[in-house]
């Protein structure tokens, strides 16, 4: 520091002969740096510090004053300026008073011999540089330790030998040591870390940064044990320290808590890679352990199965019951599905009411079909929740690595197929892909793209066949019956897009336009031709259970202008018996609204009359199979006899579908059948052809 402008020396002493000697000693010293002022007593030396100690530099003390004697002197004017430098100005013989002065914080010592020209200017001179420096140090010093006690870090300083030399509030906190305790204590007992996963002693820290002499970074998942207990994951970093010339003299560690970032990015992986309503693997995980799966099956030539497990008519549980129930059911599905696997397989939910299960090891298919039917097996017992009962079935397809694909999309895909070839089986049960099913697939969605293109561009057309009075030849009703104008294939059967339109929802928008149709086209004849003829509907499964279904009868009713009497509805056996409940109350519905009602296709399904006098049905039409066998076998015969019999019995009308010879015609008339259907009268026709022939 250098010195540049007059500097105030305060002399507080009574001895004037040494007053006098320090007053000569710098006027004659040549420079006039220091200007003098003088006290002879503590309590005027005091009372000047207080007023302004600021433009004091330093302070020459004899500690022998009039008012104060010895050590206490020196004490006090700490007290009050301990920012000045104090220089004692004393005999040889007090020695040990000079010592407790230095001690206690006086900066210097001069014996009476030095109070000359040269070295009095020098001590001051020296004095008030060394507190300068010292004050700059300070502050240095304490705004270092304020940023390490500001900072989130934890810092924790060492000698060479391991010694704690240094920790901030940080490092007090997750250590649980302080400060004073932890001061002089080998790190290894301050700083106790284990490896997170074998939760064995980890590495020493410093070791590695203090022998490679450079800033190491330690292992991620390192575990601190607090004092005390509990404990902390940690990220840590450890670098040398070095002195001026560059030798490393001890370590600085500094560390942060990463427990909670830890502990939430655990939980955002498991988040990820897991379904929230049953924890089951979601997809993400599905794939990486059918990949998994396909790594090993390949070291060790081996195949493993994937199963695509789907629940039957789970949405109109979600829609009647609620999702509350829904997922109940979802979650306990879950767990019947891990029970009835090994641990070492997987189930997982794909979606919706979709779960996944990977076999990996498995020696034969069959193995899988097994297992498939356990998984069924144990799905089809009831389901008990606190205020309902549930019973369920559930369809399952199967593709086999490595025949069926060779990544985990595509045996997921065709796992798929398999399941959706299953259902169009019947449901609750078990099918293998096939090659196939790809075609049928393509077909599929083929037929479901232009569904709906036909939807919207009205590509839609009904065709009308009579039904006749079998004695006297009369056209008693007709059926109505849909055809598709497809753009490319020219005009599809039913046959040929039903099927998809009930599986993939559209029969519904498909069965509005057609019933809509139908009452716009009787109604006309009606008005043109003043034939009244009742034409018949066939319903879906989908579309009786639709709640708009009777809304829409009568929409279709009311804009049309058309009575319920020029209207029959045609379902299956198998329809009506799917949901007794709802069948009945949409039949009584409709009677009130005096509808008709036929069962289609009878004695295909239950070949039971005893449950039909539940529904409010009016007629019943035998299916063609038992009409086109009439004369082929006499045991046939025997059964459509019996049936026109009983049905008469009930007072139900009976109809005859698919008569085509008149030795068919007459034997079914003979035996009391009234009416018929079929080829013999006429096949299905276009509205302007049936109208031709209702005038002949
Ligand atoms: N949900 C809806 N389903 C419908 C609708 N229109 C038809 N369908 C269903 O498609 C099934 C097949 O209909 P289609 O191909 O038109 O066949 C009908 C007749 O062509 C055929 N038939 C009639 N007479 C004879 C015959 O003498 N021999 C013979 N081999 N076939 C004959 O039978 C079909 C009508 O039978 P049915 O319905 O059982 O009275 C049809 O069965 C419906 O299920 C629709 O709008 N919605």
């Amino acid at each position: 520091m250098k010195l540049s402008s007059p500097t105030k020396v305060l002399l507080m002493n009574e001895n004037s002969a040494l007053s006098e000697k320090v007053r000569t000693a710098l006027a004659s010293s040549g420079d006039d740096l220091f200007e003098l002022e003088e006290v002879a007593q503590l309590s005027e030396g005091l009372e000047r510090l207080r007023r302004d100690n600021a433009k004091v530099a330093a302070i020459l003390l004899n500690p022998f004053l009039p008012d104060s004697q010895g050590i206490a002197t020196v004490k006090s004017l700490l007290y009050v300026a301990a920012n000045v430098p104090i220089l004692i100005l004393g005999e040889e013989d007090q020695e040990a008073l000079a010592v407790e002065a230095v001690e206690c914080g006086a900066q210097d010592y001069l014996l009476p011999n030095h109070i000359d020209r040269y070295s009095l200017p020098r001590a001051l001179r020296n004095a008030v540089e060394r507190k300068s420096i010292e004050d700059a140090l300070y502050v240095e010093k304490d705004r270092a330790l304020v940023t390490l006690n500001s900072i989130g870090d934890a810092v924790l300083c060492t000698d060479l030998s391991g010694k704690i030399i240094f920790l901030n509030l940080v490092a007090e906190a997750l250590t649980g040591w302080k400060r004073d305790e932890a001061l002089g204590k080998p790190l290894a007992e301050v700083f106790v870390i284990i490896d997170g996963e074998t939760r064995q002693p980890a590495a020493d820290p410093l070791k590695k940064a203090i022998e490679q002499n450079r800033a190491v970074s330690i292992a991620s998942n390192s575990l601190l044990l607090r004092r005390g207990g509990g404990e902390a994951t940690i990220e840590d970093s450890s670098a040398p320290i070095h002195d001026r010339s560059g030798a490393v003299i001890g370590a600085v560690i500094v560390f942060h808590d990463v427990s909670v970032a830890r502990a939430m990015t655990i939980e955002m992986t498991y988040a990820a890679h897991h379904d929230a309503v049953t924890a089951l693997p979601n997809r993400l995980l599905l794939n990486d352990r059918i990949s998994h799966a396909i790594t090993t099956a390949q070291r060790h030539k081996q195949k493993f199965a994937v199963m695509f497990v789907d629940l039957d008519h789970f949405k109109s549980i979600n829609d009647s019951l609620g999702h509350a129930v829904g997922d109940k059911l979802l979650q306990a599905v879950a767990k019947r599905l891990q029970a009835s696997v090994r641990a070492s397989d997987t189930v997982g939910r794909h979606g919706g009411d979709e779960f996944i299960v990977l076999l990996p090891e498995i020696e034969e298919e069959n193995d899988s079909e097994i297992s498939a039917k356990k998984i069924l097996a144990a799905l089809s017992e009831p389901f008990l929740f606190d205020d309902v009962t549930l019973q369920i079935t559930a369809t399952i397809g199967i593709s086999i690595y490595p025949r069926d694909g060779k990544d985990a999309n595509s045996l997921i895909q065709n796992a798929d197929l398999a399941m959706y070839e299953a259902k169009e089986n019947g449901r609750d049960q078990v099918h293998f892909f096939s090659d196939e099913m790809k075609l049928q697939a393509i077909e599929r969605q083929f037929v479901e793209s232009g569904l709906r293109r036909a939807l919207e561009q009205n590509e839609f057309l009904l065709y009308y066949q009579p039904k006749v009075n079998l004695k006297s030849g009369k056209i008693t009703g007709a059926e109505a019956l849909i055809r598709w104008q497809e753009p490319h294939r020219g005009l599809l059967l039913p046959d040929q897009f039903i099927r998809v339109a009930e599986n993939r929802g559209l029969i519904i928008p498909i069965g509005r336009w057609v019933l809509h149709e139908v009452c716009r086209q009787a109604r006309l004849w009606e008005l043109t031709s003043g034939v009244v003829l009742p034409i018949s509907i066939n319903v879906s499964e989908a579309e009786l259970r639709d709640t708009d279904f009777i809304q829409g009868v009568r929409a279709a009713l009311a804009e049309t202008g058309l009575t319920p009497r020029s209207i029959q509805f045609e379902l299956t056996e198998g329809i009506l018996l799917k949901d007794l409940r709802t069948s009945i109350a949409v039949l009584n519905e409709l009677k009130l609204m005096g509808i008709h009602m036929a069962v289609d296709d009878f004695g295909t399904g239950y070949s039971s009359l005893s449950y039909l006098h539940q529904f409010a049905i009016n007629v019943l039409k035998i299916d063609k199979s038992f009409v086109h066998l009439l004369t082929a076998d006499p045991r046939n015969s025997t059964l459509i006899c019996a049936i026109i019999a009983m049905a008469k019995g009930l007072k139900y009308r009976v109809i005859a579908e698919g008569v085509e010879t008149e030795t068919q015609r007459d034997f079914l008339q003979k035996q009391g059948c009234e009416e018929g259907q079929g080829y013999l009268f006429s096949k299905p026709l276009p509205a302007a052809e049936f109208r031709e022939l209702i005038h002949k």
